[in-house]
Formats: structure tokens, sequence, C-alpha cells
């Protein structure tokens, strides 16, 4: 493997906000009955860095990202965010996190307008924070023309972008977005290419596609998982020269 991160094993176990590995991933692995979805998946993504999670279909990219989120407890491993532990430190980690899970939105019955109220809430933010926020993502993310739709009524890429909006809600520091532009129509992937470029002006951001070129546009890091085992990691310009390569490169590995 050709790795330039460090090992589970060189990673300490710190509760300290300003760690350098702002996500961290220590030998996840998960087992749906006996059915091996991640095996030892072990990374980190340093303050600042945008990396691209790759693999094939079913590789075990959301698996990670659900383990990475406190959503999906792990068989083995531990994961932290910017040092905490999602389950022993769970509210610490989810207020630096914000997390597009894959299939968006779970409250269909709620419009965008409750659902970012609602999330506002439950994140402790207080009156002024939460009106200026919901402004920002309203502008950030389109959401004006559905803004009183239930959320389960909406098209796919609205429902998206919704998702997102509630990911970036609270500012958090990092993001973990599960395919942020599958979906949407390409003025909104676009859209969706540009906000997460903004946000990588200040954040840390673990993001899975199927897009290649969208890697390359956006993320200095590459972390390629192929059934379920991390098989590739290291700066993109160092892996790949340009988009064919990248692709070529995919499918020699993955194949
Ligand atoms: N709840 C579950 N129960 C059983 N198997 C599951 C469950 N969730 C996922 N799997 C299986 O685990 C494997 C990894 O799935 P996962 O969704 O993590 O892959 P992925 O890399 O995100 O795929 P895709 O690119 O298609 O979204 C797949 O074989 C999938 O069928």
């Amino acid at each position: 493997m050709n790795s330039v991160t460090n090992s589970a094993s060189d990673q300490p176990a710190v509760k300290n906000a300003d760690a350098q590995a702002m996500i961290s991933a220590q030998g996840l692995t998960k087992y749906y009955g006996e059915f091996i979805a991640a095996t030892d998946v072990s990374f980190s993504v340093s303050r600042g860095q945008v990396a691209a999670f790759l693999g094939p279909n079913g590789a075990g990219k959301s698996t990670t990202m659900k383990m990475l989120t406190g959503f999906l407890s792990p068989t083995r491993g531990r994961a932290s965010i910017g040092g905490y532990d999602v389950f022993e430190d769970r509210l610490e980690a989810a207020q630096m996190l914000g997390y597009l899970p894959e299939n968006g939105p779970l409250y269909a019955e709620m419009t965008p307008k409750a659902m970012m109220k609602y999330c506002a809430r439950i994140r402790g933010m207080s009156a002024g924070d939460t009106a200026a926020r919901i402004d920002y993502v309203v502008d950030r993310c389109s959401l004006g023309t559905v803004w009183e739709k239930p959320v389960g009524k909406l098209s796919k890429g609205f429902r998206q972008r919704v998702g997102m909006a509630q990911a970036i809600l609270h500012d958090p520091e990092v993001l973990i977005l599960d395919e942020p532009t599958s979906g949407l129509d390409p003025n909104q992937t676009h859209q969706a290419r540009e906000l997460i470029l903004s946000l990588a002006e200040s954040k840390t951001i673990l993001l899975s596609t199927h897009i290649l070129a969208e890697v390359q546009a956006m993320c200095s890091r590459l972390i390629l998982i192929n059934n379920g085992r991390v098989i590739l990691d290291g700066p993109i310009e160092e892996l790949a020269n340009g988009v064919t390569e990248l692709e070529d490169r995919f499918r020699e590995l993955t194949a």
C-alpha cells in the first residue's frame, strides 16, 4: 500500500480539539452478519485537507463514513473527529462535524425551514446564530423555492441540497460528505463544487464521489478503498497526473 498517513497505532487517543488529525479512522471493521463490509480501515485527515474517498460500488465507503460519524457502531476499531472519540465523546465530536449522508436528510415530512430550525435547536445554536446561518444556507444551497415544501416531496437534487444545508448549518470544522453532487444537474453540480471549494479554505473535508474530475478539481488527497480495505492513500499529485491517469489507476487497482 502506498501510504503517507500514520497507521492507527501511531495515533494517540487524544482529546484535543486542536489535534492535527481532524478525522481519524483507527482499525475500523464492520461485519453485517457474516459479511465483512470494512476491514481494519485506518487513515487520518489533517486539519485543512480535502480528501477524496474513492472506491467501486459496494467498496465500503458509506459504511466507513457512517462509522466515522458515529451513525454506525464498528465491530472493531475507533473513530475520532478533532481528537474526540465519536462514541465516548459524542457531543464534542458532533459539534465539530457536519455529515451529508448517502441518502440525504431523514426527516421526510419536515420542510427545509422546519428542518433547519430543528437542527439548529438540537445543536444548541442561539437565535441570532440560527437566523444568520439559515440565511447563509438558503443562499448557498439555493433552497428559496422549496423552503416550505416537505423534504420527502422534493426531487433528489433538492433533497441533496437540503442535506448539504443541514451539514453546514452549524459551521462545523469538519465535513464528511457522502457523494455530495449525486443527483444534481450540471448547474447545481457546479454550484455545489464551488461551495465545497469555498468551505475547503477553512475546513477539513472527507468526501466520497465516483466523479474523478471532481477529485482532481477539489481534493489534494486520495484514499482508495476496495472490498472493504484501504488500498491506496496519498497526495493526488503523487498518485496520478490528471484525470485520465487517475481513471487508469482506479481501474487497474479495483478491476
Ligand atoms: N445494512 C447492511 N446490511 C448488510 N449489508 C450491507 C448493509 N449496508 C451495506 N451493506 C453491504 O456492505 C458493502 C459496502 O456497502 P457500502 O454502502 O459501504 O459501499 P459504498 O462503497 O458506499 O458503495 P456505493 O459506491 O455503491 O455507494 C456492500 O456490499 C453492501 O451491500
